[in-house]
């Protein structure tokens, strides 16, 4: 068995990797057609952040089991490539928070005092200390972005250096915030309201240029910090918001590219603190990843469960095919559940009845979860998806009745922030063709794939119409729709299968209408 390490990581894996038999193979320079020479007969790669792993890397590697990420970010890893090829992709989350929310705090203080900027000047020759007048951050307000291990590790520390927090997270919940001292808020509070502003996002579509002029005008006179990814702040607005004295300073540690062009226009201006990617370079966390991704690797060679895989799931092979329709039913459910959510979400049940009461459901709930904290890029499987829902601070719960009225089975995902809730039912026809059936009390009969518009109105004459008309008026053909309503002239919901995706201003146009209550959009078949 023979495990490719691309990038470089602590010895202490490399000999873990030794010690269980496998052939170690180090190549932390090798690129383009050397690499995929090296990955032909690999059964495991182990990378960093330096390695780029694509679909033409994993065709090049027919023999990979696992691609093991000796750290956090997954971003240089085509998961759904990987996943498409039956590769485990694994990272090890916990090894390097601690090193990179220590970093965060040493950047924010060095832009503060402007350290790298007085240590050139002296190593110069040049004692300038009337030039340096810094910021305290004790009693300034540190706005955080994104409020998982990292970034809740930053809020521990610098809550503890006196400042007020204030973050903004959709995924986290109250409570967790609340325990952190932090207060949560919209993007556009934190920003208006902080004087540092910390990123600790994954790199995601939603989160790519998340903060940009606009974000960096509302922080005028802060400073910003991103030890997270580079991609997440618009580089070149950056540079000019710090030139032009909009802010105060910035703290750099990744990049869109790396390694950083020498041109970058980040490098000619003052104020502007970077290190070249150092967050996890500590001994200790390079050792703790290591080992980590060492272990998983020989788990998976092993076929034995791998703690921190992000795209396998986790089966009892004999119960499998009687469940194997329900996982996806309830991933199904989840992700609708939460795309018709407002709210925080602070509870989630997965309700079994009738047959599928009887079997072992713990891998169906993980895949209910999954579909509710789908957006997420930290991918989330069914092997981690408990385990984040623990991390903030959502509680689970799983609920089983034999009754299944006229259902042989029924699968329901609830979502609530313990006032207002969201109830998705599913079931199967003929044992594998997956409908929901049930939407908030509502008796509906949907097909959930592609393009979903749930319409809630009052029950008035006109309105199936109307909506019926403004979809063909923007040319959006209606597959399928059911009516469900609870009394005559009461409340009704109606949900709409598509050809086509339903443009926001379509949805306005609708909830113009005083006779519509709320009308919502969904893919379900997009990623994010
Ligand atoms: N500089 C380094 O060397 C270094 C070291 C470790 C981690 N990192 C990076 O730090 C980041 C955070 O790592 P982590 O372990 O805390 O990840 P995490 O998954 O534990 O936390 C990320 C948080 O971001 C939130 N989030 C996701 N999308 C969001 C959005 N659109 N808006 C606001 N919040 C959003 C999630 O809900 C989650 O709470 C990652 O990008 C990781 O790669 C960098
Ligand atoms: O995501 C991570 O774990 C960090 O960014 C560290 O990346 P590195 O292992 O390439 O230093």
């Amino acid at each position: 068995m023979k495990v490719l390490v691309t990038d470089p990581i602590a010895d202490a894996g490399v000999d873990r990797l030794g010690e269980a038999g496998f052939d170690v193979v180090t190549a932390y320079d090798a690129e383009g057609e050397r690499l995929q020479g090296l990955v032909r007969d690999a059964n495991a790669l182990v990378v960093r952040s330096g390695t780029q792993v694509d679909a033409a890397l994993l065709d090049a590697a027919p023999e990979l089991v696992i691609v093991g990420r000796a750290g956090i970010g997954v971003d240089n890893i085509d998961i759904d490539a990987a996943t498409d090829r039956g590769v485990v992709v694994a990272n090890a989350p916990e090894g390097n928070v601690r090193a990179a929310a220590e970093h965060t705090v040493a950047m924010a203080f060095a832009a503060a005092r402007s350290i790298p900027q007085a240590h050139i000047r002296l190593t110069d020759g040049e004692w300038a200390k009337g030039e340096f007048l810094g910021t305290e951050l004790n009693g300034k307000t540190l706005g955080i972005v994104g409020l998982g291990r990292v970034g809740q590790e930053v809020a521990k520390k610098l809550g503890n250096v006196g400042m007020d927090l204030v973050a903004y997270d959709p995924y986290i919940s109250a409570s967790r915030a609340d325990q952190l001292g932090a207060e949560l808020a919209d993007l556009e509070t934190v920003l208006d309201r902080a004087d540092f502003c910390t990123v600790h996002t994954p790199l995601t579509p939603e989160t790519e240029n998340l903060i940009g002029e606009a974000e960096l005008d509302r922080l005028a006179g802060g400073y910003l910090v991103n030890c997270a990814r580079g991609g997440i702040v618009d580089e070149p607005a950056l540079a000019a918001a710090v030139a032009d004295g909009t802010l105060k300073g910035a703290a750099l540690d990744v990049f869109a590219d790396e390694p950083l062009d020498p041109d970058s226009p980040l490098l000619d201006v003052e104020d502007v603190v970077v290190t070249p990617h150092l967050g996890a370079s500590t001994e200790a966390a390079q050792e703790n990843v290591a080992t980590s991704i060492a272990d998983q690797v020989v788990a998976a060679i092993e076929e034995e469960p791998v703690v921190n895989a992000l795209n396998a799931p986790s089966v009892d092979r004999s119960a499998f095919p009687r469940i194997r329709p329900y996982i996806d039913l309830a991933e199904t459910a989840g992700r609708i559940a939460v795309g018709l959510f407002d709210g925080r979400i602070d509870d989630i049940e997965v309700e079994y009845a009738g047959d599928i009461a009887e079997e072992e459901v713990d891998l169906v709930t993980a895949s209910a979860l999954r579909g509710v904290f789908r957006p997420l890029q930290s991918r989330v499987n069914t092997v981690n998806a408990m385990q984040i829902a623990e991390e903030r601070g959502i509680d689970v719960t799983e609920s089983k009745t034999s009754q299944s009225d006229v259902f042989q089975s029924r699968v329901s995902v609830i979502v609530s922030d313990g006032e207002e809730d969201v109830r998705v039912c599913g079931t199967l026809f003929a044992g594998d063709d997956p409908r929901i059936v049930q939407i908030d009390g509502y008796r509906v009969d949907a097909i959930p794939h592609g393009h979903m518009l749930v319409a809630r109105n009052h029950d008035q004459p006109g309105v199936i119409g109307l909506i019926g008309t403004v979809l063909g008026d923007h040319d959006i053909n209606i597959a399928g729709m059911f009516n469900g309503r609870g009394t005559i002239g009461g409340e009704a919901l109606t949900v709409y299968s598509l050809d086509s995706e339903v443009p926001t201003d379509v949805v306005d146009e609708l909830e113009a209408d005083d006779r519509i209550i709320k009308v919502q959009y969904l893919h379900l078949n997009d990623e994010g």
